[in-house]
């Protein structure tokens, strides 16, 4: 479980408290996909970042019970000096994996033919999407976390390929999926909640959450 304990965060802009969490209590359980339905611009990335242990709240705690990964898209870990296939490797070797099999998953997954050797950063934004969103699928996690959906790639091949493969892998694990539309979120998940003045209200089905997310935005 990834556990919330009375977390706040916000953000000073110089002219305004923007507050992203206000003394903030949830939990999210293995077993339980879930979606999170936020305007743009009021703190999806930030509660994903938290969840990930990549921001720390201002105050309160977060606890990860479980394997929980890195952020869908996030590139913190890959070097753009060095190529796929080695940023690959070496990563399979931190997390204390076959370097091979990663290798040969993500070469499999991402589609990126001869470019899977070249630098990273020679990749155009769908070739890096896919890329991290492959590496990201060949670790195994608890819980992975996704942020605004799949990426963005016009590769239909690829879309089909790592959606069967996040379907898979939700057999066994669990998925927290923040977005601004309940649409990214219905594909995989079940329960959701939504993130309001601070606050994340929980409902057992998208349904529920949809109405107050629909309420609240569109009036
Ligand atoms: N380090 C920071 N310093 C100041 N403000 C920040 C910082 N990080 C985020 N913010 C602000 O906090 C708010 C929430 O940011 P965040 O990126 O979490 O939102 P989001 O819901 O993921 O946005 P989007 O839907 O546009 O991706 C935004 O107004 C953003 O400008």
């Amino acid at each position: 479980m990834i556990e919330f304990k009375g977390v706040s965060k916000s953000f000073w802009t110089g002219k305004q408290r923007k507050v992203i969490l206000d003394h903030a209590s949830f939990r999210v359980d293995i077993g339980n996909s879930m979606g999170i339905l936020a305007p743009n611009g009021t703190g999806k990335t930030t509660i994903i970042n938290m969840m990930a242990g990549l921001e720390k709240p201002d105050e309160g705690e977060v606890v990860r019970g479980c394997r929980v990964s890195f952020p869908l898209g996030f590139m913190g870990g890959v070097v753009g000096k060095l190529s796929a296939k080695e940023n690959a490797r070496y990563v399979a070797r931190l997390y204390g994996l076959d370097p091979d099999y990663i290798e040969a998953f993500t070469r499999w997954l991402c589609g990126l033919e001869e470019y899977y050797d070249f630098p990273v950063a020679t990749y155009s934004q769908g070739m890096r999407a896919r890329f991290t969103f492959s590496l990201l699928l060949a670790l195994e996690f608890d819980i992975y976390l996704i942020d605004e959906g799949m990426p963005q790639t016009t590769d239909a091949e690829f879309n089909r390929k790592a959606g069967d493969v996040l379907r898979q892998r939700l057999e066994n694990a669990t998925v927290v999926i923040v977005s601004h539309q309940a649409k990214t979120i219905e594909k995989f998940c079940r329960s959701a909640a939504v993130l309001l003045n601070g606050q994340l209200h929980k409902f057992d089905t998208l349904e529920e959450a949809k109405q107050l997310y629909d309420y609240e935005t569109q009036g």
